[in-house]
Protein backbone atom coordinates (compact mmCIF):
# COMPACT_ATOMS: atom_id res chain seq x y z
CA UNK A 1 0.00 0.00 0.00
CA UNK A 2 1.05 3.47 -1.03
CA UNK A 3 0.49 6.50 0.73
CA UNK A 4 0.96 9.75 -0.78
CA UNK A 5 3.77 11.86 0.89
CA UNK A 6 3.38 15.39 1.32
CA UNK A 7 7.19 16.10 2.05
CA UNK A 8 9.56 16.63 -0.66
CA UNK A 9 13.31 17.34 0.58
CA UNK A 10 14.13 20.44 -0.34
CA UNK A 11 17.36 20.04 -2.02
CA UNK A 12 19.44 21.43 -4.75
CA UNK A 13 22.32 19.62 -5.34
CA UNK A 14 22.40 16.81 -8.15
CA UNK A 15 20.15 13.99 -7.47
CA UNK A 16 22.87 11.35 -8.14
CA UNK A 17 24.46 12.66 -4.78
CA UNK A 18 23.88 11.63 -1.48
CA UNK A 19 22.25 8.82 -2.51
CA UNK A 20 21.51 5.13 -1.78
CA UNK A 21 20.97 2.30 -4.31
CA UNK A 22 20.60 -1.77 -3.13
CA UNK A 23 20.62 -4.14 -5.57
CA UNK A 24 19.34 -8.23 -5.12
CA UNK A 25 21.05 -8.24 -1.69
CA UNK A 26 21.53 -11.59 -0.01
CA UNK A 27 23.05 -12.62 2.64
CA UNK A 28 23.68 -16.52 4.12
CA UNK A 29 26.06 -16.77 7.36
CA UNK A 30 27.49 -19.83 8.24
CA UNK A 31 27.53 -20.77 11.97
CA UNK A 32 28.92 -24.10 13.42
CA UNK A 33 28.03 -25.99 9.84
CA UNK A 34 24.65 -24.54 9.26
CA UNK A 35 23.64 -21.91 6.99
CA UNK A 36 21.47 -18.84 8.07
CA UNK A 37 20.08 -17.06 5.33
CA UNK A 38 19.46 -13.94 7.23
CA UNK A 39 18.68 -11.65 3.72
CA UNK A 40 17.06 -12.89 0.36
CA UNK A 41 17.14 -10.64 -2.66
CA UNK A 42 16.70 -6.75 -1.19
CA UNK A 43 16.64 -3.99 -3.47
CA UNK A 44 15.74 -0.43 -2.44
CA UNK A 45 17.37 2.47 -3.07
CA UNK A 46 16.84 6.48 -0.80
CA UNK A 47 17.17 9.24 -2.57
CA UNK A 48 19.18 12.17 -1.93
CA UNK A 49 18.07 13.66 1.80
CA UNK A 50 15.31 10.92 2.05
CA UNK A 51 14.98 9.67 5.69
CA UNK A 52 13.98 6.30 5.36
CA UNK A 53 13.20 3.66 8.11
CA UNK A 54 14.22 -0.06 7.97
CA UNK A 55 11.47 -1.72 10.15
CA UNK A 56 11.07 -5.59 10.84
CA UNK A 57 11.03 -8.22 13.73
CA UNK A 58 13.90 -9.22 15.52
CA UNK A 59 16.02 -11.36 13.42
CA UNK A 60 14.67 -10.10 10.22
CA UNK A 61 17.80 -8.70 8.33
CA UNK A 62 17.29 -5.61 9.44
CA UNK A 63 21.22 -4.86 10.89
CA UNK A 64 22.62 -7.16 8.23
CA UNK A 65 21.83 -5.02 5.41
CA UNK A 66 22.89 -1.94 6.89
CA UNK A 67 25.92 -3.51 8.08
CA UNK A 68 26.43 -4.84 4.09
CA UNK A 69 25.62 -1.34 3.42
CA UNK A 70 28.35 0.04 6.16
CA UNK A 71 31.21 -2.48 4.44
CA UNK A 72 31.19 -4.21 7.87
CA UNK A 73 29.48 -7.47 6.20
CA UNK A 74 30.44 -8.70 3.07
CA UNK A 75 27.07 -9.22 0.91
CA UNK A 76 26.62 -13.52 -0.01
CA UNK A 77 25.46 -11.40 -3.71
CA UNK A 78 24.00 -8.34 -5.18
CA UNK A 79 25.35 -5.10 -5.28
CA UNK A 80 25.63 -1.77 -2.96
CA UNK A 81 26.35 1.68 -4.67
CA UNK A 82 26.16 5.02 -2.50
CA UNK A 83 26.21 8.35 -4.78
CA UNK A 84 26.73 6.04 -8.00
CA UNK A 85 29.71 3.82 -7.07
CA UNK A 86 30.41 0.52 -5.47
CA UNK A 87 31.07 0.27 -2.13
CA UNK A 88 33.78 -1.85 -0.79
CA UNK A 89 33.87 -4.87 2.23
CA UNK A 90 36.05 -3.79 4.46
CA UNK A 91 36.90 -0.05 3.16
CA UNK A 92 35.33 3.45 4.87
CA UNK A 93 32.88 5.19 1.85
CA UNK A 94 33.78 8.68 1.87
CA UNK A 95 31.04 10.92 3.78
CA UNK A 96 29.20 8.19 5.27
CA UNK A 97 28.71 8.22 9.42
CA UNK A 98 27.64 4.96 11.37
CA UNK A 99 25.65 5.41 14.66
CA UNK A 100 25.17 2.36 16.77
CA UNK A 101 22.74 1.33 19.04
CA UNK A 102 25.61 1.11 22.24
CA UNK A 103 27.20 4.50 22.60
CA UNK A 104 30.85 3.64 21.48
CA UNK A 105 32.21 6.75 23.78
CA UNK A 106 35.64 6.44 24.89
CA UNK A 107 35.61 6.22 28.54
CA UNK A 108 38.65 7.88 29.44
CA UNK A 109 37.94 11.05 26.88
CA UNK A 110 36.22 13.71 27.85
CA UNK A 111 32.30 14.59 26.17
CA UNK A 112 34.47 17.33 23.82
CA UNK A 113 37.65 14.69 23.16
CA UNK A 114 35.33 12.60 22.24
CA UNK A 115 33.00 14.91 19.78
CA UNK A 116 36.25 15.83 18.31
CA UNK A 117 37.70 12.35 17.37
CA UNK A 118 36.89 12.11 14.24
CA UNK A 119 38.01 15.62 13.18
CA UNK A 120 41.59 14.96 14.69
CA UNK A 121 41.75 11.77 12.93
CA UNK A 122 40.70 13.61 9.50
CA UNK A 123 43.50 16.06 10.34
CA UNK A 124 41.47 19.02 11.12
CA UNK A 125 43.88 22.36 13.10
CA UNK A 126 42.81 22.56 17.04
CA UNK A 127 41.22 25.95 16.63
CA UNK A 128 38.80 24.87 13.98
CA UNK A 129 38.55 21.30 15.66
CA UNK A 130 37.80 23.40 19.21
CA UNK A 131 34.74 25.44 17.20
CA UNK A 132 33.34 22.49 15.44
CA UNK A 133 33.11 20.89 18.81
CA UNK A 134 32.14 23.94 20.27
CA UNK A 135 29.20 24.19 18.29
CA UNK A 136 28.03 19.81 18.38
CA UNK A 137 28.33 20.80 22.11
CA UNK A 138 25.33 23.61 21.85
CA UNK A 139 23.84 21.56 19.29
CA UNK A 140 23.13 18.86 21.58
CA UNK A 141 22.40 20.52 24.93
CA UNK A 142 25.73 19.32 26.15
CA UNK A 143 28.22 22.86 26.57
CA UNK A 144 27.81 22.08 30.18
CA UNK A 145 29.63 19.02 29.93
CA UNK A 146 32.85 19.27 27.77
CA UNK A 147 35.17 18.63 30.34
CA UNK A 148 32.87 15.66 31.75
CA UNK A 149 33.64 11.97 31.50
CA UNK A 150 31.14 9.90 29.68
CA UNK A 151 30.73 7.94 33.05
CA UNK A 152 29.03 11.56 34.55
CA UNK A 153 26.32 11.35 31.80
CA UNK A 154 22.80 9.92 31.75
CA UNK A 155 22.16 7.68 28.67
CA UNK A 156 20.69 9.88 26.77
CA UNK A 157 23.07 12.55 26.76
CA UNK A 158 25.82 9.75 26.12
CA UNK A 159 23.86 8.78 23.00
CA UNK A 160 23.59 12.72 22.16
CA UNK A 161 27.91 12.90 22.42
CA UNK A 162 28.23 9.51 20.28
CA UNK A 163 25.39 11.22 17.61
CA UNK A 164 27.64 14.38 17.84
CA UNK A 165 30.56 12.11 17.24
CA UNK A 166 29.46 11.24 13.98
CA UNK A 167 27.92 14.61 12.78
CA UNK A 168 30.92 16.28 13.54
CA UNK A 169 32.46 15.40 10.81
CA UNK A 170 29.54 16.62 8.51
CA UNK A 171 28.65 12.98 6.82
CA UNK A 172 26.30 13.36 3.81
CA UNK A 173 24.98 9.76 4.26
CA UNK A 174 23.95 8.74 8.22
CA UNK A 175 23.07 4.88 8.24
CA UNK A 176 21.96 4.35 11.82
CA UNK A 177 21.34 1.05 13.36
CA UNK A 178 18.77 1.33 16.64
CA UNK A 179 20.85 4.49 17.91
CA UNK A 180 18.12 5.03 20.75
CA UNK A 181 17.38 1.02 21.38
CA UNK A 182 18.56 1.21 24.85
CA UNK A 183 16.90 4.58 25.87
CA UNK A 184 13.33 5.16 28.17
CA UNK A 185 10.57 6.12 26.35
CA UNK A 186 11.03 9.88 27.78
CA UNK A 187 14.59 10.28 26.91
CA UNK A 188 14.02 8.52 23.06
CA UNK A 189 11.59 11.32 21.88
CA UNK A 190 13.83 13.86 23.46
CA UNK A 191 16.00 12.29 21.07
CA UNK A 192 13.74 11.62 18.05
CA UNK A 193 13.66 15.90 18.23
CA UNK A 194 16.93 16.52 18.29
CA UNK A 195 17.56 14.49 15.46
CA UNK A 196 14.86 15.65 13.51
CA UNK A 197 15.51 19.23 14.10
CA UNK A 198 19.44 18.68 12.97
CA UNK A 199 17.50 16.58 9.64
CA UNK A 200 15.76 18.94 8.74
CA UNK A 201 18.69 21.83 8.50
CA UNK A 202 21.41 19.11 7.46
CA UNK A 203 19.30 16.71 5.22
CA UNK A 204 21.46 14.13 5.19
CA UNK A 205 20.22 11.38 3.21
CA UNK A 206 19.20 8.53 6.56
CA UNK A 207 18.65 4.81 6.57
CA UNK A 208 17.43 3.87 10.47
CA UNK A 209 16.69 0.58 11.73
CA UNK A 210 14.32 -0.42 14.24
CA UNK A 211 11.71 -2.42 15.56
CA UNK A 212 10.32 0.37 17.10
CA UNK A 213 7.11 2.00 14.53
CA UNK A 214 6.35 4.63 16.66
CA UNK A 215 9.89 5.76 15.89
CA UNK A 216 9.69 4.86 12.19
CA UNK A 217 6.67 7.20 11.97
CA UNK A 218 8.32 9.87 13.89
CA UNK A 219 11.22 9.97 12.37
CA UNK A 220 10.68 8.65 8.45
CA UNK A 221 9.57 9.80 5.08
CA UNK A 222 9.55 6.32 4.07
CA UNK A 223 9.32 3.04 6.05
CA UNK A 224 10.30 -0.48 4.19
CA UNK A 225 9.13 -3.36 6.18
CA UNK A 226 10.90 -6.39 6.58
CA UNK A 227 9.37 -10.09 6.44
CA UNK A 228 10.32 -12.44 9.25
CA UNK A 229 14.08 -14.23 8.25
CA UNK A 230 15.04 -14.49 5.92
CA UNK A 231 14.62 -11.12 5.71
CA UNK A 232 12.50 -9.71 2.13
CA UNK A 233 10.75 -6.61 1.97
CA UNK A 234 7.88 -7.25 2.46
CA UNK A 235 6.08 -3.54 1.74
CA UNK A 236 6.66 0.08 1.47
CA UNK A 237 4.84 3.08 3.30
CA UNK A 238 5.07 6.70 2.74
CA UNK A 239 4.66 8.54 5.74
CA UNK A 240 2.87 11.62 5.04
CA UNK A 241 3.28 13.99 7.77
CA UNK A 242 4.14 17.50 7.26
CA UNK A 243 7.65 19.04 8.09
CA UNK A 244 9.07 20.44 10.68
CA UNK A 245 7.66 17.64 13.30
CA UNK A 246 7.03 17.52 16.44
CA UNK A 247 8.26 13.98 18.11
CA UNK A 248 5.30 14.82 21.00
CA UNK A 249 2.76 16.03 19.10
CA UNK A 250 2.65 14.05 15.89
CA UNK A 251 1.81 10.75 18.41
CA UNK A 252 -1.65 13.05 18.92
CA UNK A 253 -2.81 12.90 15.69
CA UNK A 254 -5.64 10.94 14.24
CA UNK A 255 -3.62 10.31 11.45
CA UNK A 256 -0.75 9.05 13.45
CA UNK A 257 -2.70 6.60 15.43
CA UNK A 258 -4.47 4.90 11.37
CA UNK A 259 -0.93 4.30 10.15
CA UNK A 260 0.03 2.65 13.16
CA UNK A 261 -2.91 0.64 12.76
CA UNK A 262 -2.55 -0.17 9.23
CA UNK A 263 0.85 -0.82 9.40
CA UNK A 264 1.19 -2.73 12.69
CA UNK A 265 -0.97 -5.38 11.56
CA UNK A 266 1.73 -5.80 8.89
CA UNK A 267 4.43 -5.93 11.17
CA UNK A 268 2.33 -8.11 13.40
CA UNK A 269 1.96 -10.82 10.97
CA UNK A 270 5.78 -10.71 10.61
CA UNK A 271 6.30 -10.94 14.36
CA UNK A 272 3.93 -13.92 14.63
CA UNK A 273 6.03 -16.02 11.72
CA UNK A 274 8.93 -15.23 13.34
CA UNK A 275 7.89 -17.09 16.48
CA UNK A 276 6.85 -20.33 15.25
CA UNK A 277 9.69 -22.83 15.50
N1 LIG B 1 27.72 -12.85 12.29
C1 LIG B 1 26.66 -13.65 12.21
N2 LIG B 1 26.81 -14.98 12.16
C2 LIG B 1 25.76 -15.82 12.07
N3 LIG B 1 24.48 -15.38 12.03
C3 LIG B 1 24.27 -14.06 12.07
C4 LIG B 1 25.33 -13.12 12.16
N4 LIG B 1 24.80 -11.87 12.18
C5 LIG B 1 23.47 -12.03 12.10
N5 LIG B 1 23.15 -13.35 12.03
C6 LIG B 1 21.80 -13.92 11.92
O1 LIG B 1 21.15 -13.27 10.83
C7 LIG B 1 19.78 -13.05 11.16
C8 LIG B 1 19.46 -11.58 10.99
O2 LIG B 1 20.09 -10.85 12.04
P1 LIG B 1 20.04 -9.27 12.15
O3 LIG B 1 20.81 -8.87 13.36
O4 LIG B 1 20.42 -8.67 10.85
O5 LIG B 1 18.48 -9.01 12.37
P2 LIG B 1 17.74 -7.69 12.87
O6 LIG B 1 16.49 -7.61 12.08
O7 LIG B 1 18.65 -6.54 12.84
O8 LIG B 1 17.39 -8.09 14.37
P3 LIG B 1 17.32 -7.16 15.71
O9 LIG B 1 16.17 -6.22 15.50
O10 LIG B 1 17.06 -8.15 16.80
O11 LIG B 1 18.62 -6.46 15.85
C9 LIG B 1 19.57 -13.59 12.57
O12 LIG B 1 19.03 -14.89 12.47
C10 LIG B 1 20.96 -13.62 13.13
O13 LIG B 1 21.10 -14.63 14.09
Amino acid sequence: MTIQALHTPHVDAPPETRRIDVRGLCKTFQLAGTAIEAVRDVSFNVRRGEFVALLGPSGSGKSTVLNMIATLVKPTSGQILIDGTPVVPGQATPNVGYVFQRDTLFPWRTVADNIGYGLELAGVPAAERKDRVRACLAQAGLQDFDNAYPSALSGGMRQRAALMRTLVVEPQVLLMDEPFGALDTHTKIDMHDVLLRIWEREQQTVLFVTHDLGEALTLADRIILFSARPGRIKESFEVDFARPRNAVKIRETPRYAELFQLIWHSLGEEFIKGRKP
